[in-house]
């Protein structure tokens, strides 16, 4: 069975209660209910972290060398700028599926760089919670290519 890492980054937990505009009325942990049922839908292994600083991230995408098939991270407000999360994703040699709940070009004007993005696989943006669900998909998909 493919084991998926997922990491949500900084504020996540506070899902929920942020604006609702953007990121929807779900808590993080009925967010990742809903994750942890489609991984089981398609057979797939789980482990799901939320991380608020950055070396706590970067530690879990160095033990997921070897240790997982995939990865699917919402690196939150560091997807903007964190060059050390860019550069722990780049060691890896699974697909990484970069998502975000809204959609980052069409808000403010600094959410529209990520710099993570050219070191992952694919980027999933604007579906809300689904956003994880295709990530989930896709990384199907990719695992039957090979
Ligand atoms: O914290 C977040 C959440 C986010 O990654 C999203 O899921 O839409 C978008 C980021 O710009 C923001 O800082």
């Amino acid at each position: 069975m493919p084991n998926i890492l997922v990491i949500h980054g900084p504020n996540l937990n506070m899902l929920g209660k942020r604006n609702q505009n953007f990121y929807g009325s779900r808590s993080l942990e009925d967010i990742n209910n809903i994750i942890e049922r489609k991984a089981n839908e398609i057979d797939f292994n789980v482990d799901i972290y939320q991380f608020s600083s950055e070396g706590d991230i970067i530690t879990k995408l160095n033990e997921a060398f070897n240790e997982y098939d995939g990865v699917i991270i919402n690196a939150g407000a560091y997807t903007h700028y964190s060059i050390a999360i860019r550069d722990a994703i780049e060691i890896l040699k699974i697909p990484v599926i970069e998502v975000h709940l809204s959609n980052i070009y069409n808000r403010d004007e600094f959410r529209k760089k990520s710099v993570i993005s050219p070191v992952c696989k694919g980027q999933i943006s604007g579906f809300g919670y689904v956003s994880y669900l295709l990530a989930l998909e896709a990384i199907k998909y990719l695992l039957q290519e090979d």
